[in-house]
């Protein structure tokens, strides 16, 4: 995507050859800042700290962490695969993207391990950046259906799913920026997403860097424009989607898709291939939900008026707080699912129509 006409990825390897570039997303949308990783311990810590989030994003950058690894201490493939897997529960396309360097490094020589390493991180950023780019392409029709009909389309999504959440494109904003690009009328109704505000302060920079029309709102107005009919289809992404179609997502999904069923609302989840997790069945009593720091919730990051950014505490001092990241959202609220394979009801049968071979 662009930041003031300059296209991006929101992970790529230095001029040099072999650092690794990212966008600070914890500084966003007051400073666009890029670090540049030279460590596998600087990317293990830019995950943990969510410096990059979102499911897709973080499987690449722990690619590319291994891969810095690989060149500076190929012997110790095991310590590093276990320690990256470990820097966040929830997002499957972690452990995804280290089984995919696993498999590629573990019988080779250890001197052979850095190219192969970079190659294969290089391999997972391309297939998430062109995944998502037709992830767009079959959710787009959803899109033109509606606005064919109503001469507008009002989308709601939660959380960010979009270019910062992945190596290019997103997921959930995908189709919504090719709607904007064929110039369709679309507006997005963007949930705050406390308590780190990734829709307030990713999702809303992102669409506004596209030239997308966008208005921010609480997460708890979502429901009330349903009501008023001012939400036409809802569409997020997710971090883990079991076999059953159960969705695991931001903190709050759950509770959209319970407003969108109750106002007829279509709610639909974009996810490329890496969130899928056949092992699982059941996603509440399965997916490990992330218990972040109190602290997200008790204190916000802002700008002041007069340009410095300050951290403040919003809740009453001595009050506790508990923070769980993610919540999971049955299948039997979503719509269907959008992919790089096709659109599919929320279902074992449906999953397995898309992808046969993961019988
Ligand atoms: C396209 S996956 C984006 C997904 O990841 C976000 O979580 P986090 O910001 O904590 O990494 C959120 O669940 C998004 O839907």
């Amino acid at each position: 995507m662009k930041i003031d006409g300059v296209s991006y990825r929101s992970v790529w390897l230095d001029s040099d050859g072999w650092s690794v570039n990212i966008f600070d997303q914890t500084k966003l949308p007051w400073q666009v800042e890029v670090l540049r990783l030279t460590t596998w311990e600087q990317a293990a810590h830019a995950i943990r700290s969510m410096q990059v989030r979102g499911a897709p994003l973080i499987g690449a950058v722990a690619a590319y962490g291994v891969a810095l690894a690989m060149r500076a201490e190929p012997g110790r493939l095991d310590e590093v695969l276990e320690t990256l897997n470990e820097t966040r529960p929830t997002a499957i396309n972690l452990r995804w993207a280290l089984d995919r360097q696993k498999a590629a490094l573990h019988n080779l020589p250890v001197e052979a391990r850095a190219a192969a390493a970079y190659a294969e991180a290089a391999a997972i950023a391309d297939d998430d950046a062109e995944t998502c780019r037709r992830i767009g392409e079959n959710g787009l029709p959803l899109l033109r259906e509606i606005a064919e009909k109503k001469g507008r389309v009002n989308v709601l999504t939660h959380c960010n799913a979009g270019w910062l959440a992945t190596v290019d494109w997103g997921t959930a904003l995908a189709p919504i920026y090719m709607a904007h690009d064929t110039g369709l009328d679309v507006k997005v109704w963007v949930d705050e997403t406390r308590p780190r505000n990734q829709g307030a302060a990713l999702t809303a920079f992102e669409l506004g860097a596209h030239g997308v029309k966008h208005t921010v709102i609480a997460d708890n107005a979502g429901g009330h424009y349903m009501q008023h009919g001012e939400v036409d289809i809802v569409i997020v992404g997710t971090d883990r989607v079991t076999r059953t179609g159960d969705v695991a997502n931001k903190i709050g999904t759950y509770l959209k898709a319970l407003a969108a069923q109750d106002n007829g609302v279509p709610f639909w989840v974009a996810l490329p291939h890496s969130t899928l997790d056949m092992r699982v069945r059941d996603g509440i009593a399965e997916i490990p939900i992330e218990e972040r720091s109190g602290a997200e919730v008790t204190d916000m990051t802002g700008r002041t008026a007069d340009g410095r950014i300050e951290t403040v505490r919003v809740v009453s001092a001595g009050s506790q707080a508990a923070n769980p990241a993610f919540d999971v959202t049955p299948a039997r609220l979503v719509t269907g699912l959008i992919t790089e394979r096709g659109r599919s009801a929320a279902t074992e049968q449906g999953l397995l129509e898309l992808y046969p071979e993961k019988a």
